[in-house]
């Protein structure tokens, strides 16, 4: 019997690969980053060669340190930064254009012709999000626009749109396979959440050819094998689902009103909400959790553009810590801000504000404030900026939070987790394998495999590592947002060219 199953995490800086065994463990784990490119302000792109390449090196990597064969491998599970829009010639496999990031906001103005239409209700309806750069539809109708011929052989049924998991299954099958997910598939803005069909009428409104589009099938079950001159033999692939849906599954949140936040890159808060779509009246939006066995479950979820981006800006932009990690111990050098809020709203804000012209902020500065506490309110703006979602949730679930479970990067700060809990009045829950993400794609594909037997197996392997409880009072709080609702305010509609 096999011994692993491979997860391939492709995220916004890195992809990984983990092998785990049938106790959830980790016993190989191989990383490597790729480049970023911001070749515009606003603008930010990736190769999908070095994508595909850097993924197909740490899987080989994985398996190399353990010295595992394909016959060791059940399955394998990919998992992917969403909205991440690839577009590549059916025939000789080349993208036509570098992969237009989800941080990327060169479609902010045509996504406000649409609203100006009078769209936002009818988008809102039938795919469950707010018309925003953010999502892939608009990116792929850029490309169409601006490369040249790239329209007409997209008519002709010669280009091929993906996500980072369309593109990779279709990599690793040789361009054999070309299918989506219904998690990833409800990032597009193309896809109807209800009928579980591209939408023809938002097809036509964005000029898209619905020739390009993947097939969307569920998150669990085996779309194809891997040509054998990549890991020496053939590997079903067997599960796909986007990293925050796939974090959502690892961290065993499989009943209605669990959630789970992710604080990595950005940060993501998801909310199982069942079988039946659950739509926001507060700036969050609809999304699919993942489809298994003919049945689909919803989440709704908050997404916040940057997160653990902002201690990457106070490291290689500010230069006032050497890692991301060392934040905890400087915030932790003062005793609060002294009165001073950084809002990193660097790509605009995202839920529960949507303003996409919004721009990152320090207020409150005064001649006291030194470096600590400007680190220190930079983590915090993370914590705040989680609370904002965690509100919305609270309103439109009409359900009270027991408890926060959380994961990715970032959780591994104990300061942070609990000024969490803290601002949020809620315990937060953290598990002892934070790569929820990974793991929750191979749960996937090992599910569809028959590696392992029900989802009872993927609550068992779940444990926790700490609990962090809310520890100030309710005035101190009370204060604290309020700064931080008034800071917020301060950020919006900068970047305007109207002013
Ligand atoms: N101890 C820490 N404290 C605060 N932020 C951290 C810490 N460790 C990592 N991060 C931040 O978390 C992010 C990396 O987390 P990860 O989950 O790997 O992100 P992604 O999957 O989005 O690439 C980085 O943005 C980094 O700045
Ligand atoms: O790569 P991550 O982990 O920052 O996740 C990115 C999200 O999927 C974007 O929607």
């Amino acid at each position: 019997m096999a011994k692993y199953v491979m997860a391939l995490d492709s995220g916004t800086t890195s992809n990984r690969c983990i092998l785990f065994n049938e106790r959830g463990e980790m016993c190989s784990v191989a990383q490597k980053e790729f480049t970023q490119h911001f070749p515009k302000p606003g603008w930010v792109e990736h190769e999908p060669g070095e994508i595909w390449s850097t993924q197909l090196a740490v899987a080989r990597e994985a398996m190399t340190k353990i010295g595992a064969s394909a016959e060791d491998i059940a399955a394998i599970g990919i998992t992917n930064q969403r909205e991440t829009t690839i577009v590549w010639d059916k025939n000789t496999g080349q993208p036509v254009y570098p992969a237009i990031v989800w941080q990327c906001r060169r479609t902010s103005e045509y996504c406000d012709s649409l609203k100006e239409k009078g769209l936002t209700e009818k988008f809102r309806e039938k795919t469950g999000l707010v018309i925003d750069a953010y999502f892939s539809g608009t990116k792929v109708k850029w490309i169409l626009d601006h490369v040249e011929g790239a329209r007409e052989r997209a008519e002709k049924g010669m280009l091929l749109f993906g996500t980072v998991e369309t593109w990779l299954i279709w990599k690793l099958t040789r361009g054999a396979v070309h299918v989506t997910d219904y998690s990833n598939a409800s990032r597009t803005m193309l896809f109807n959440i209800n009928t579980l069909e591209w939408d023809e009428e938002i097809l036509k409104e964005l000029g898209i050819p619905r020739s390009m589009l993947p097939q969307a099938r569920a998150s669990s079950e085996i779309y194809g094998e891997t040509d054998p001159s990549f890991f020496g033999g053939r590997i079903p692939i067997a599960g796909a689902a986007g990293d925050q849906q796939a974090a959502l599954f690892g961290q065993a949140c499989f009943d209605q009103g669990e959630a789970k936040n992710t604080y990595g890159t950005g940060c993501f808060l998801l909310m199982n909400t069942g079988s039946k779509p659950v739509f926001s009246k507060n700036g969050l939006v609809t999304t699919i959790g993942w489809g298994i066995g003919g049945t689909i479950t919803y989440a709704l979820e908050g997404s916040i553009f940057v997160a653990g981006a902002a201690l990457q800006w106070l490291r290689d932009e500010l230069r006032l810590i050497d890692s991301a990690a060392d934040s905890e111990y400087f915030a932790q050098r003062v005793k609060d801000t002294n009165g001073c809020y950084v809002v990193p709203a660097f790509t605009g804000l995202g839920a529960p504000y949507w303003d996409q012209y919004a721009r990152g902020t320090i207020v409150g500065l005064t001649r006291g404030v030194n470096k600590y506490h400007i680190i220190r309110a930079t983590l915090e703006s993370l914590a705040y900026q989680v609370n904002d979602v965690l509100e919305a949730m609270k309103a439109d679930s009409g359900m009270d939070l027991s408890s926060l479970k959380v994961d990715g990067g970032a959780s591994a700060n104990d300061f942070l987790m609990q000024t969490q809990a803290d601002l949020s009045s809620a315990p937060v829950n953290r598990p002892r394998c934070v790569e929820t993400t990974a793991m929750g794609a191979a749960y996937l594909a090992g599910l569809a495999a028959g590696y392992w037997k029900d989802i009872e197996d993927v609550k068992r392997n779940w444990a926790t590592d700490k609990i962090f409880v809310p520890a100030i009072d309710s005035e101190k709080r009370e204060q604290m947002l309020e700064g931080w609702k008034r800071a917020v305010a301060c950020s919006y509609g900068w970047a305007r060219k109207d002013g």
